[in-house]
């Protein structure tokens, strides 16, 4: 290390947003650049940033997020707290996180990736299969509103926005029959215990980087750059370099119906992927596997045979 580390006089400014699942984040990456670089807590200052995401979120908590913004919406103020030199890294779930960084940040370093599938929450009944026709389900996502569509036209989806604990809420107040959230939340949040049961992505296929951190830096910050480095899960990054190529191949935003998974196995990277039309009425889906260097290129091929399969207008809203 060429340059000087962080200090209790100069810490390390780590900016996050404020939920209860972002703050775990936040102190995961604390907790092992203090492990990596044998530093004490007080070398890391965590510095909780709101962002426009957050606050009309609250403003306007019954409409569905894909009407009030656009990408970036929970990370603007973070990334220019991170220009202006007000932080110095900034924890994502690499989900939430657009594929392309503004001039002058970069994105280099993945944490180890935590469960990809997503939980079925129900005090009900056990698993998708046993809902019964017409039950209403509670999710905010895109994705799976028109997964859940496809196998089940007869469910009823309802607009399910918030935290994980405001929509736990929403659920005990009996506004749905069931819901659904990431394992990987439940679990860093050390609430797994809520999940009805884990589903295999064979039967949803999670989204685009689901379970993964990503941290973000100045790419003239050469300090930050070879802490980090010091984290990074190199396996995590390989599936993350297929799936967000195909994300990017597919111009996907968390606002379109997308799910893909990468995993690593005897050597090789397979990449599966799922595209759906908004309404659950056609779902098209794709497979491939390649070695670990060629995991960008087979991710932006599946984008690029998905997209032409779809054909124009297979993402628009009906009606
Ligand atoms: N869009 C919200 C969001 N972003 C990341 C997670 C969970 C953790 C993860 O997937 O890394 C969640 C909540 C959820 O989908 O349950």
């Amino acid at each position: 290390m060429t340059q000087m580390l962080p200090t209790p006089d100069q810490p390390l400014k780590i900016g996050t947003r404020g939920s209860p699942l972002a703050l775990a984040q936040a102190v995961e990456t604390r907790a092992r650049l203090m492990a990596a670089f044998d530093l004490p807590e007080a070398a890391f200052e965590i510095v909780v940033i709101k962002t426009t995401g957050d606050n009309r979120a609250m403003i306007d908590a019954d409409r569905p997020l894909k009407e009030i913004g656009n990408k970036g919406l929970f990370t603007k103020e973070i990334e220019e707290a991170m220009l202006s030199g007000g932080i110095d890294i900034a924890v994502h779930s690499t989900k939430d996180m657009p594929v392309l960084q503004p001039e002058g940040l970069i994105v280099d370093c993945f944490l180890p990736r935590e469960d990809h599938r997503d939980a079925f929450i129900s005090s009900n009944v056990d698993s998708i299969a046993d809902l019964p026709s017409g039950a209403v389900v509670g999710t905010s996502s895109l994705r799976r509103r028109a997964q859940l569509l496809n196998k089940r036209p007869d469910l009823t989806v309802v607009e399910f926005r918030g935290n994980v604990q405001t929509r736990l809420k929403k659920l005990a107040d009996g506004v749905a029959d069931c819901t659904f959230l990431a394992m990987a939340g439940l679990n860093r949040l050390g609430m797994d215990s809520v999940a009805t049961s884990p589903i295999s992505e064979e039967d949803m296929l999670p989204a685009i980087a689901q379970g993964t951190i990503c941290i973000e830096r100045r790419s003239s910050d050469d300090m930050a750059g070879q802490m980090l480095a010091a984290i990074h899960h190199a396996d995590t990054a390989i599936m993350m370099a297929a799936e967000r190529t195909l994300l990017a191949g597919l111009d996907g935003s968390c606002e379109t119906p997308i799910a893909g998974l990468a995993e690593l196995k005897d050597g090789m990277v397979r990449l599966r992927a799922e595209i759906l039309r908004p309404d659950g009425s056609e779902s098209l889906t794709d497979e491939a596997s390649a070695p670990y260097a060629d995991a960008a290129q087979m991710g932006a091929d599946m984008a690029a045979r998905l997209l032409e399969r779809a054909g124009e207008g297979f993402f628009d809203f009906k009606g």
